[in-house]
């Protein structure tokens, strides 16, 4: 590896009015050079938006990620500076980047940029930040289908150590990749945010309680899907809380390359639960089905590997993002399709009273005959409605160590966010053999924490129940959706 100030890569920085410093990385080798220093155990700050302008594109693997490519010529890279003498103290010499081909130049305009004119030399730097800075200003970022790769990297657990949260912007977590329903969600949970896709669910929850980004927006119910098990398996095994709900109508679009017809289509890629939620569309189109990671990812797929047979499930934004035709609209089984996203932080909020609230909780119950209508009647008994029960079925008591061995079963009763009935219960007629299974309670309840009718159904609650936690008190989502 060669020192930056070897003169082989042109890196231009700057210092954004929100504290950020942002980068530029330019040369042939610019890809690589911005994955090293993604790499790096110390860089001086940490990139985050990959690739934004670049005359060739290289090329992203299937969901999401990129894979250098040595026809880069431009590539603007975002960093996060990790403090301010960072800032002040970025030289040549402080970051490691590979061997680049000679001939281009270098400058590091930030710190000239941050200091004061005492010098002639710095002023002419300084004034040479200042162009550079006006000429980054001037290049706006439009992401499209031909520098896709522009968008923002997911982040997965080998990220961690490089991101730093010291933006003013509330940093919001989502699953999936620019376009998916999530971050419209986490858009819609906290306006102005700046969502951060992360790859997996896991690395949401991981990120949040790193004290990288500030909140995690995530699924855990579709009115036509069900619950999302795996995030109701996270609340346990994380420590955050649910601050807040929101509700996002999910309208569904069948994508393709252009210049094909839905005759052309053999396949179809998506997010399960979007899958699931065209189920009878598709089906009468003899589409074959196919899982990943999430709607935005299956479209980005398509439109990258350029496919000819293959279409997406996804949205008119993801369509937007990765240049897509729209071949139908409005494909979900359900006009009134909504998903139901829980606004995770790390600290609680103070539950109120002014406003309707929600509060979620889990608990288990010792085995016997009638023991789950004796725990519901703790609010039926106190005039407080259920908007939610659910319930998972685990191997033993153990719940913290063995969560990973959890087995999912169907749920002994779900009901699901409908816009209009709040509560549906429903038999699945389990003859199973549940008397050697544990089952965990997921309940929502229409009451506040704050609320002293709430505060004694729990301690009735508690007085029975093997294990009990308040996973958060929230504010009710009362938008139109
Ligand atoms: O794949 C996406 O776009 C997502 O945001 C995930 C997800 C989900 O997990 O349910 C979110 C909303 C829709 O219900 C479909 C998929």
């Amino acid at each position: 590896m060669t020192r930056v100030c070897a003169p082989h890569h042109d890196i231009f920085t700057r210092i954004s009015f929100d504290g950020h410093l942002y980068g530029y990385v330019r040369g042939p080798s610019a890809f690589s050079s911005a994955k090293t220093l993604q790499k790096l155990k110390n860089p001086p700050a940490a990139p985050l938006l990959c690739p934004l302008r670049s005359s060739a594109a290289s090329a992203p693997s299937p969901m999401g990620s990129s894979t250098a490519g040595s026809s880069l010529t431009h590539l603007q890279l975002r960093f996060v500076c990790k403090s301010s003498s960072m800032v002040h103290g970025h030289r040549p010499g402080t970051v490691s980047l590979p061997p680049a081909p000679c001939g281009t130049r270098r400058i590091f305009a930030s710190s000239a940029a941050s200091l004061p004119d005492d010098d002639g030399r710095k002023k002419s730097m300084k004034a040479r930040a200042l162009e550079l800075n006006r000429v980054l200003d001037e290049s706006a970022y439009e992401p499209s289908a031909k520098d896709m790769h522009s968008l923002p990297k997911p982040l997965s657990s080998a990220d961690y150590t490089n991101l730093i949260s010291d933006g003013p912007r509330l940093r919001v977590a989502y699953q999936g990749v620019p376009g998916a329903y999530s971050e419209a969600a986490a858009e819609k949970a906290y306006p102005n945010c700046e969502p951060v896709p992360c790859e997996q669910f896991d690395t949401a929850f991981e990120s949040v309680e790193r004290w990288l980004v500030d909140r995690a927006v995530l699924p855990i119910e579709n009115s036509l899907g069900g619950s999302i098990h795996r995030n109701y398996d996270l609340l346990l095994r994380h420590n955050l809380h649910i601050v807040g709900e929101v509700k996002l109508a999910v309208r569904h679009c069948l994508l393709a390359n252009h210049g094909l017809k839905v005759e052309d289509l053999t396949r179809v890629l998506s997010h399960p639960q979007a899958l699931a939620q065209c189920e009878h569309t598709l089906t009468k189109l003899g589409l074959v089905r196919e899982s990943v990671d999430d709607t935005a990812g299956a479209a980005q797929h398509v439109a990258f590997h350029k496919l000819k047979d293959t279409g997406a499930v996804a949205s008119t934004t993801a369509a937007k993002i990765y240049n897509l035709n729209i071949l139908a609209e409005d494909i979900q089984d359900d006009s009134d399709n909504v998903t139901r996203f829980l606004m995770l932080a790390r600290e609680p909020i103070i539950p109120g009273t002014e406003r309707p609230f929600k509060t979620s909780i889990v608990f288990s119950l010792e085995e016997g005959p009638g023991v789950l209508f004796k725990a519901l009647a703790v609010f039926a008994l106190r005039q407080i409605n259920l908007t939610k029960v659910s319930s998972l079925l685990f191997k033993c008591m153990h719940v913290f160590s063995t969560l990973n061995d959890l087995v999912y079963m169907l749920v002994q009763i779900e009901s699901r966010p409908l816009r209009r009935r709040n509560l549906r219960l429903s038999d699945d007629n389990n003859n199973g053999t549940p008397r050697f299974f544990d089952y965990l309670f997921y309940v929502d309840f229409e009451a506040s924490m704050a609320d002293k009718n709430a505060q004694n159904a729990l301690g009735h609650l508690n007085e029975f129940a093997t294990f009990l936690r308040v996973l958060g008190s929230y504010p009710v989502d009362t938008s139109m959706i």
